[in-house]
């Protein structure tokens, strides 16, 4: 049987004096599975992601890691890890010290992790860029690092806010390649913002539709598509229709 890492039950958030951004979401997510939400702009991916995260606390309904409820407020942050929309590299440190931050927080951050960094970096194309600042490298570099450091703070769910949403469509391109190539060893379980559909059917097992406004259930897709899975594959025929359907039911979600 595949282990279920998280399970929403009936999550619900409001800011104060608000209507509710989303409400009664249900989902499960298992152990290495890739997952994307995909939902109309301003219906509450980025919030969802920081309830999950921890950083703000649901008004109703639960939050289960591996199988064990969270209670509120989902705080077991150890077991997440989460890249917000914006990078957010400290422009005064070096790549290589960057990406150490969260081991150095942990008070992890010996010789032994520094050379296991370094390894990491050439794997994500940075090699001869450790002691470069951000401000130094390219968006898509800069994506790479941040992406690293959130891999190194260890959690076992990657919560990942449209990580490639700012970057040029050749670099976009790129980047999938390489995640592509890199995710089989990485052994990690995501779940990925993206507006852009034809990524979310690249990169993932399930895609979740978001409802917009605060009625609506998550609507769930499967993605039959082989691995390893190429670029080209969205020139192939299973998925340029499960690409339709996705924006066919995208679009039902924003005129209900
Ligand atoms: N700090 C806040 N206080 C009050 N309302 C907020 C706050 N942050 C976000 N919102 C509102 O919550 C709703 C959901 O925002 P959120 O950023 O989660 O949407 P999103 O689906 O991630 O949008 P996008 O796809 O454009 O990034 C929006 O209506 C937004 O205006």
């Amino acid at each position: 049987m595949i282990e279920e890492l998280l399970s929403l039950r009936r999550l619900s958030f409001s800011f104060p004096q608000q209507k509710p951004v989303f409400s009664d979401l249900s989902l499960t997510v298992r152990k290495g599975e890739f997952v994307s939400i995909v939902g109309a702009s301003g219906c509450g991916k980025s919030t969802l992601f920081k309830v999950i995260a921890g950083l703000l606390e649901q008004t109703a309904g639960e939050i289960g890691l591996r199988g064990s409820g969270s209670g509120s407020g989902g705080n077991r942050l150890g077991l997440k890890a989460y890249m917000p929309q914006q990078d957010l590299l400290l422009p005064w440190r070096t790549v290589l010290d960057n990406c150490l931050l969260p081991l150095e927080i942990k008070g992890r951050a010996g010789k032994d992790k520094k050379s296991v960094v370094q390894d990491m970096l050439k794997r994500f194309g940075l090699a001869g860029y450790e002691l470069a600042y951000p401000h130094e490298l390219s968006g898509g570099m800069r994506q790479r690092a941040a992406f690293l450091r959130t891999l190194m703070s260890g959690g076992e769910l990657m919560l990942l806010d449209e990580p490639f949403g700012a970057l040029d469509a050749m670099t976009k391109r790129d980047m999938h390649r390489w995640l592509l190539e890199l995710w089989g060893d990485l052994g990690r379980t995501v779940m990925f913002i993206t507006h852009d559909l034809e990524e979310a059917i690249l990169l993932s097992d399930r895609i979740f539709l978001m409802p917009s406004g605060s009625g609506g259930s998550l609507q769930e897709m499967n993605v039959e598509l082989p691995r390893p899975r190429r670029l080209e594959m969205n020139y192939e025929p299973g998925f340029v229709s499960l690409r339709a359907e996705l924006e066919r039911r995208l679009y039902e979600t924003r005129t209900v």
